[in-house]
Formats: C-alpha cells, structure tokens, sequence
C-alpha cells in the first residue's frame, strides 16, 4: 500500500518527467519561437489610439472547455464526449458549435488550432518555407528514440528541419520520379490483374465478397513491395499468406495506437498505457516482417545481381551513400507500411462511390473500353484517353479522402479568419470538411466527376483537394498512388460490374478508413 508521501512522490516524478525530456517536442519549439518575438528581442511597439479595437489572439478562438492544468482538453476524447474513432464527427460538430476556428489544447495547454475556412487554409499552406513543419506523431517519435539499434533518426514522417531535408533529397527522388513510374507500369498491370483474378476466386455464389477491404489492403501491400523491393511477394495468391495478414493487422493497430495515443490523455509518457504497448508490439511485427523481406530481397539482389528497371527504388534507398544502413532499412520500411492501408482504404473508397452512382459507372465503363478493350494492357496512353477515370478518383478524394486534414506547425505569425497566431503554434487545415462545403463546391456532398472534367472546379480544388498534402512535404508516394488506383480501378470497372448494398460507415483510425465489413458484389461484364 502506497502511503500518502510515497503518493506525492509518485505525482512530484510524474511532473518532473513530463516536465523534462517528456515535453511535447512542439511546445518547445514553440516557446523558442514565440521568445524570438518576445518583446524582449523586439521594439517596443508605437503607442496605439485607445479607441482601436484589441487583436484577437489565439487564446480568443472558441473551442471545448474547460482546459484542464497540463492535460490541457484532450479529455473531451476519452471521457465520452467525443468517440476516438469518430474523430471525423468530433470535428465536424466542434465547427457547428464553435464556428470555422476551433481551439483545442494539447499536453501543456499548448494550443492546437482547427481551420475551416478556405481563405485561412490557403494561407497556411501557401505559406510554406524551405523545411516545412508538421507536427510529428510523438509516441513513434518516442519509440524510435529508445530504439538507437534500430533507428538513428526519427524517418521522413516525423523528422524536422535539416534533418528531415537530407532524408527527403536521398530517399524520395527515384520514389517521384515519373521515369520510375512509367518502367513500373507493365509490372503494375499483371498486380491488377492479380487482383481481379483474386476478386473472382473471392466471391461467393451471389458474387458478394464481405471482407472486402482486406483484399484491398493485400493489394496496398502487394503493389507497394513491388515498387519498393522490385519484385512481386504472391500476397495476392488465392491462398491468404499469414504473413500478408499479420502485416496488415499491425498495420491497422499502429495506426489505432498512434490516434489513441495523439487524441487520448498523454499518460503514456510517464507509464506504458496500454495504447503505448500495442504500438510498441506493432512497430515491432512491421519491422520484423518487413525488414525479412529487405533481407532477402537484399540476399536475392546479391545472387543474381540482376538490375531490373522496377528494382530502381531499393536499389537508390540501398546505395544512397549518405546512409547508415539502419537509415535505408526504415526508409523501406516507412514506405512500405505506409502504402498498405493509406491504398487499400483509397481503393475501397473510390470503388464504393462508383458502385453506388451507376451512371458514373456505365459512363466509366464505356470510356474504359474505348481506351482499351477487354484484354489489352493499361499503357500511359490508354490512361491519358481516360480523363473520367481520373475524374472520378480526384471526385472520390475529395468526397471521401483516406487523410481528412494538412497539419502544420506554422514558422511566421499569420491572422487566420480573424485571429492573430503566432509563429510555431499548430494549425490542423480541415481541407476534407472545407470541400464538403456549399460555398467551395455547389452540391458538395454529392459525388459528380463531371466537375473534374474541362478543366476542373478552378481555384478552390488548389488548397482543399488535398489527398497527398502539399508543398515540400507532400507524399512521396503520390505519383505512384495515382497510378496504381487509375490501373486498378480500369481493370476492375473494365471486368466486373460493381454494386454495394447500403451504405458504407466511416471510422477514424488516425486515417478515415471503412468500417468493416465492407460487402461489394462483382458480376462478371457479359
Ligand atoms: C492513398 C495513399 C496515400 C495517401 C492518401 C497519402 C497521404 C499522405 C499525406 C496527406 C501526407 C502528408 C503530406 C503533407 O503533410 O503535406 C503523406 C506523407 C507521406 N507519405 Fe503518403 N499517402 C499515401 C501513400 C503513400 C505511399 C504508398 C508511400 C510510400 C511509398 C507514402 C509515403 C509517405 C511519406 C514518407 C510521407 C512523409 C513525407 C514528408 O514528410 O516528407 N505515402 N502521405
């Protein structure tokens, strides 16, 4: 039994430890920056009239009350007022109560600013300077660092400043590079083909298949493996590989662990919550399984010393000489599990929408047949002759996009809708509920591809359909995602006629994925 000293003992640690190396990494940067314009280092200000009205700050914006001292008002998210895998909902209803500027706080009261209004997106992301910020995921960033065998940097996804600029210039070029897309592309084809052949061993008598989504993230990880280690995994063989499905499983709890360890009370800094176990188990079984088949990509790669043109991403991350090794292996790592779910979601998405507007589908359809009929292969000039495809793909982003919102740590004082922010205070750009919005998209939430076709919805596509981010920190995997859904979903609408029953819920998991089980039908074209 802990006696009453041993208690305030355990709280005074408690304090220290979050107090110190604990700190969340942002609030340091913010108090640094907000000290270089503390008046201290800045002149005096000029006398101003006393009839002028006094600037909003940061600490007027409305938003969930009350802040509690250190926890700040991430309660609102784990004592039942807000659902952590409704964070989607969470926010569309803080927008309706509190009007297009929310403020939260995180660890420490520091503020975490909500925008929906297109003018204010626009100007934080116009804003973007030589090493954009974006707030990391700190309980990986936490992780990795108790992890120097493994990791000598926190990766791409959560790295800042130089640091984060190095990795980018090594490791993404052969990544964006349209070259390298275009050599992928016969590879691709037999990937998609694969995957409709795995659609008809799937089905049942009605030509339903219930799980649908996880198909679609055999598909993520399949497609991804064979840009990244240049050689195809048979994770789309009819038999399920266990392998490909343990993967996935932690795949989906990492990214469950990361939202309840970002949103939730941030006790797993001073203990391991349970939250904080399972993304240490599953950061584990990523790294384990993925790093085997580095391994023996690497094994295989040495015996036949083969350069094939899809190998051209492996062997750019391996012979990048900057790198320590432990550098290149996470880099392979990073992209591979970022390209399960983040797809598969995707592809689940755009298939829904397309089956459940049929005209968009026998429109598509037609067009697909016409740029390449029954059996002929998916070449960039086919897919230039599809302009509806792409259509409804970027009509799917922005209706049902797999990541809702653009985070930034803004690095100059900006006024946004009204409010004056200071330089290093977090702004999440809600670009996902700003494009369901009448005033940026007339019928907004309806699903028309057409409005893509033409030349598109002008100026308020540039900052609110946003998929991949943008600026110097948008998703490297951006150029390859697009192609691979353009060929997939051609090969899939071109074979099978799609439907889906009801209507498809929502979860967030870190990302907005669909709450399965997801049940399409796939009837054979005639
Ligand atoms: C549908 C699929 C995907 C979506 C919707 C997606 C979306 C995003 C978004 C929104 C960001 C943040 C961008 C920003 O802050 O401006 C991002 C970053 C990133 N993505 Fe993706 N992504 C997808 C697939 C992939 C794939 C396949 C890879 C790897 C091959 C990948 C690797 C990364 C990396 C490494 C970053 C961090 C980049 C940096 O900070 O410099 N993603 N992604």
């Amino acid at each position: 039994m802990l006696s009453a000293v041993d208690l305030v003992a355990l709280l005074l640690f408690g304090v220290v430890l979050l107090c110190s190396e604990f700190r969340t990494k942002w609030g340091w940067l913010r108090l640094r920056k907000s000290k270089a314009l503390s008046p201290a280092n800045t002149p005096p200000p000029s006398p101003k009239p006393k009839t002028e009205p006094r600037r909003k700050t940061v600490q007027d914006i409305p938003g969930p009350w009350p802040s509690l001292p250190v926890l700040g008002t991430r309660w609102i998210y784990s004592l039942g007022v807000y659902k952590m895998d409704k964070i989607h909902e969470a926010y569309e209803d803080m927008f309706n109560r509190y009007g297009p500027v929310v403020r939260e706080e995180a660890l420490w009261q520091i503020p975490v600013v909500s925008i929906l209004e297109r003018s204010a997106i626009e100007t934080v992301l116009r804003s973007s300077t030589k090493y954009p910020l974006r707030p990391p995921t700190e309980v990986t960033a936490h992780y990795r660092q108790s992890r120097p065998d493994r990791y000598t940097n926190l990766g791409l996804v959560n790295e800042q400043g130089e640091t984060w600029h190095q990795l980018r210039s090594v490791l993404t070029p052969e990544l964006t590079s349209a070259k390298t897309m275009l050599r992928f592309l016969p590879e691709l084809n037999t990937v998609a083909s694969d995957m409709t052949t795995l659609l008809a061993a799937s089905r049942d008598s009605n030509g339903v298949i219930t799980r649908f989504e996880e198909l679609a993230n055999r598909l993520g990880l399949e497609s991804t493996c064979t840009l990244i280690l240049g050689r195809r995994m048979g994770f789309l063989d009819e038999k399920v590989d266990p392998q490909a499905a343990k993967l996935a499983a932690a795949v989906k709890v990492h990214f469950c662990a990361s939202r309840d360890t970002f949103y939730g009370l941030p006790f797993w800094k001073v203990m391991p919550t349970k939250a904080y176990k399972e993304l240490v188990e599953s950061e584990e079984t990523i790294y384990d399984i993925i790093s085997g088949l580095v391994d023996a990509a690497l094994a295989e790669e040495q015996q036949t010393a083969q350069v094939d043109a899809v190998q051209s991403v492996f062997l750019a991350v391996l012979n990048a000489p900057e790198l320590d090794i432990r550098d290149k292996k996470a880099a392979i790592i990073d992209f591979i599990a970022a390209g399960i779910q983040t797809l598969g979601n995707t592809l689940v998405f755009v298939l829904y929408l397309i089956a459940k507007h049929p005209h968009v589908q026998k429109r598509l359809y037609e067009e697909l047949i016409a740029a390449a009929p029954a059996g002929s292969p998916w070449t960039a000039q086919n897919l230039r002759n599809a302009p509806y495809l792409k259509a409804c793909i970027m009509e799917a982003f922005r209706v049902l996009p797999t990541a809702p919102c653009v985070a930034r740590i803004i690095d100059t004082d900006m006024v946004l809708s009204g409010y004056h922010l200071n330089a290093g205070s977090v702004v999440l750009c809600h670009t996902w509920l700003a494009g369901l919005k009448e005033s940026n998209f007339p019928a907004a939430h309806e699903y028309r591809p057409e409005r893509w076709l033409n030349g598109g919805p002008g100026s308020a596509a540039t900052f609110l359909v946003l998929p991949f981010g943008c600026g110097r920190r948008m998703c490297p995997g951006k150029r390859f995602v697009e192609q691979a859904l353009q060929v997939v979903v051609a090969q899939t609408i071109r074979d099978f006629d799609v439907g889906f029953d009801g209507d498809l819920g929502l979860q967030f998991e870190f990302l907005l994925t669909p709450q399965g089980p997801a049940s399409f039908t796939f009837r054979d074209r005639v």
